[in-house]
């Protein structure tokens, strides 16, 4: 579904990653992890198009993202979460949720005036369908609520029900479980599970290797910019190139959990 072929990315002298090859089959939840630094947050921003590829080639679907803007990206199925949490605090959930929904409304100023029973007609699909979107991530009850009342987890829960309403094929998730406790985090295990089950695929970062090790059909393994690993959760785990990977960043808080 989503290939880097051969992709580097290069900020002036720093090679930041270097023949980076990735496949993420359709149907599959699939990790991306590494120490600190290692180059994981700019995979997710060449393939969001918030950063250009210095060379290779980035498809999704066959088709190559080279020169598209995000927005068209997010066109072709494809839509993410945050390291640091965006949404609109002043905004209740449900809207937060309609706005991620804006893309699919087919309406112009035009359009209101001249058909305002189908524009209100996309305006209230749009708002069930936050709801049931709301309902996935067990945040329903709290639709009319302000985002800013929300705890940590819950924010996290409310973007990636945000990301969903523009009906990606294809869901990012960049660190979905930081900040949160082990109950929430083994929810949002089987939160992601269900995403999963109702057709859409997933790629994550996070560097909590309990919860990756436990919910990743595959993992990839990055290290100062360059896929050092890739297989299956078991393999991945005894791979001597990435326990010293983890051990050689003893710095690195995930370092520990690593080992076999
Ligand atoms: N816009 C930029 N300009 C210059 N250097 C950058 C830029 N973005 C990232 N880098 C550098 O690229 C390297 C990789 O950063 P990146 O954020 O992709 O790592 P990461 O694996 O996601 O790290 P972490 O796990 O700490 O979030 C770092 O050395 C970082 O300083």
């Amino acid at each position: 579904m989503l290939e880097f072929d051969s992709v580097s990315k290069s900020f002036g002298g720093l090679h930041v990653l270097q023949d980076v090859n990735l496949r993420v089959p359709k149907g599959s939840i699939f990790g991306l992890i590494g120490p600190n630094g290692a180059g994981k947050t700019t995979v997710f921003n060449l393939a969001t198009g918030l950063l250009q590829a210095s060379g290779g080639d980035i498809r999704i679907h066959g088709q190559s993202l080279r020169g598209l803007p995000p927005h068209q990206i997010t066109r072709l199925g494809m839509a993410r979460t945050f390291q640091n949490i965006r949404i609109f605090k002043e905004m209740s959930l449900l809207d937060n949720v309609v706005v991620g929904s804006h893309r699919h409304l087919h309406y112009g100023l035009g359009g209101i005036l001249l058909n305002l029973t189908g524009f209100r007609a996309q305006e209230q699909q749009a708002r069930e369908q936050a709801l049931e979107l709301l309902r996935w991530m067990r945040l329903e009850h709290k639709a009319d609520e302000m985002a800013d009342n929300l705890s940590y987890g819950e924010q996290r829960r409310l973007e990636i029900a945000r990301a969903l309403a523009t009906q990606p094929e294809l869901l990012l998730l960049d660190e979905p479980v930081a900040g949160m406790n082990a109950s929430e985090k083994q929810e949002l295990m089987q939160e992601i599970r269900q995403i999963r089950e109702r057709g859409y695929s997933i790629f994550l970062i996070e560097h909590d290797m309990r919860f990756v090790m436990g919910l990743c059909d595959e993992i990839a393994v990055l290290n100062f910019g360059r896929i050092i690993a890739h297989g299956q959760p078991e393999a991945i785990r005894t791979n001597p190139d990435v326990i010293e990977a983890y051990l050689g960043r003893e710095d690195d808080d995930t370092a520990p959990e690593v080992l076999p």
